[in-house]
């Protein structure tokens, strides 16, 4: 709706408004002298009138448009009795002290493993995911049958849904949140910025507004990305280096969560832990990354593109095993101090902790592929081309000594090994190695 003006509202006093007005009086007058003219000059003023509408609702609608895709309005949440049962049974801990975790995006890849780590070892797991189709949906709802086989629920929804997390942290004393829900993918950020603001700012400070709200507070673990260290070219990266230089929005969006956690830590005592993750891989994972469609492509006799950066030089990443990063993940939930505060107060310090989860030793991009070839048994049909400018950084290499020292962390698989069951994994999903058909399940 256009905004309204007050009546009192200041009119810009000077000489120009007096001259127009007496101007737009003489011409009024002259044609208002003859009734034709009266007609031809109401008829103006329709016109005028119904444009400037037209012109209002065309922008009302594309910001209502922006507006809806961006940023639903919180449904009104009504829960049943079904609905309670499942969330209940779903959060009973299987082990006496086992935590109750709500794990966010556990329908992705790093939340499903994540989740069923936790579950087998008897923790309360519940999960929440909106379901969206930035990849594929199918592998999507595959993994939430592994979880749904494990009695670990998901709630399908937003977790900018305010009003169900008020029901649920209502329902249940959660002792950790696993925030694990985010707009992944750094070159996808140009086509859809929209979404990361979304998912990963908007969503992560409603997520933070149930847990200060919550008595007790929660603990909250949360990932990051080694992204952020962004043009950082000190190596390796260690977590005290600079992150104020993000190369996409991607970065940038994880480095505001990393600030916003700062905010919430002081203001609230919540105790938080962020993750930062070097780009995991592995069974269950990711279509949209290059490991994975490499793979598809590959299979299909289909070119990739390897990008090369500044002087024909190969890119590289400290590619990370989902297993290690699962195990980071654990230790930093058994590790979280108490938040401090509760129903919105403060009562105390409480920690707020930042760790790189990586492996250590980066490898090239061709390098992958090589590792592909030789599982796949299929020569790929290769395209160097230079990095187009999308947000992409020449190579990241994570020093873990923090988290070895705090969680004891100690990646212990190469990329070789990990492709090795990555390829396993895909062509027994994808039923093209009808002998591994039977390990699927
Ligand atoms: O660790 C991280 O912080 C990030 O890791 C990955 O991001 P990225 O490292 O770019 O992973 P991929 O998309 O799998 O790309 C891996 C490498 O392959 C290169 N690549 C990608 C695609 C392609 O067609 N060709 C190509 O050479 C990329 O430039 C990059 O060097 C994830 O996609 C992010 O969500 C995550 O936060």
């Amino acid at each position: 709706m256009p905004p309204s003006v007050p009546d009192n509202f200041p009119s810009t006093p000077g000489k120009v408004k007096m001259e127009r007005s007496n101007y737009f009086g003489r011409f009024a007058s002259r044609w208002h002298s003859t009734a034709s003219a009266r007609l031809l000059s109401c008829s103006a003023i329709l016109l005028a009138l119904t444009l400037f509408v037209l012109f209002r609702m065309s922008l009302y609608n594309g910001a209502d448009q922006y507006l809806t895709r961006v940023t639903p309005i919180p449904q009104a949440f009504k829960p049943d009795h079904v609905w309670e049962t499942q969330v209940r049974q779903s959060c009973l801990p299987k082990k006496s002290e086992g935590l109750i975790v709500l794990v966010t995006g556990a329908a992705g890849f790093v939340g499903t493993h994540v989740s069923l780590a936790l579950k087998k070892r008897g923790d309360g797991v519940l999960g929440i995911d909106n379901f969206n189709s930035y990849y594929e949906v199918s592998l999507k709802r595959a993994r939430q049958e592994l979880l749904e086989k494990q009695e670990i629920f998901i709630i399908e929804d937003d977790i900018n849904n305010k009003e169900l997390l008020k029901v649920l942290f209502d329902l249940i004393q959660f002792t950790h949140l696993m925030h694990l829900a985010a707009q992944a993918g750094v070159r996808y950020a140009m086509q859809n910025p929209g979404s990361y603001v979304h998912s990963n700012i908007a969503g992560f400070v409603t997520l933070l507004e149930a847990c200060k709200d919550a008595s007790p507070q929660p603990a909250i673990v949360w990932a990051s990305s080694s992204s952020v260290y962004g043009l950082n070219s000190k190596v390796p990266f260690s977590e005290s280096d600079r992150t104020d230089q993000p190369a996409s929005l991607y970065a940038a969006t994880k480095k505001a969560g990393e600030e916003i956690a700062h905010t919430y830590n002081h203001i609230y005592g919540l105790s938080i832990t962020g993750l930062r993750f070097f780009t995991v891989y592995g069974p269950w994972g990711r279509p949209d990354m290059a490991y994975f469609s490499f793979t598809r492509d590959i299979l299909k006799g289909k070119p990739i593109s390897i990008f090369q950066g500044a002087n024909k030089q190969d890119l590289a990443r400290d590619f990370t095993y989902i297993d290690d990063v699962v195990k980071g993940c654990m230790a930093s939930l058994d590790t979280a101090g108490k938040s401090t505060g509760s129903g919105g107060k403060k009562k105390g310090p409480a920690p707020l902790r930042i760790f790189n989860l990586g492996n250590t030793s980066p490898v090239t991009v061709p390098n992958l592929v090589s590792i592909l070839e030789k599982y796949l048994k299929v020569k790929a049909k290769k395209n160097t081309i230079k990095m187009p400018r999308n947000g992409d950084v020449p190579f990241t290499h994570a020093n873990v000594s923090l988290a070895h020292a705090q969680l004891g962390y100690n990646p212990t698989t190469n990329l070789d090994v990990g492709l090795k069951r990555f390829v396993k994994w895909y062509l027994s999903y994808h039923g093209l190695e009808p002998s591994l058909k039977s390990q699927r399940s």
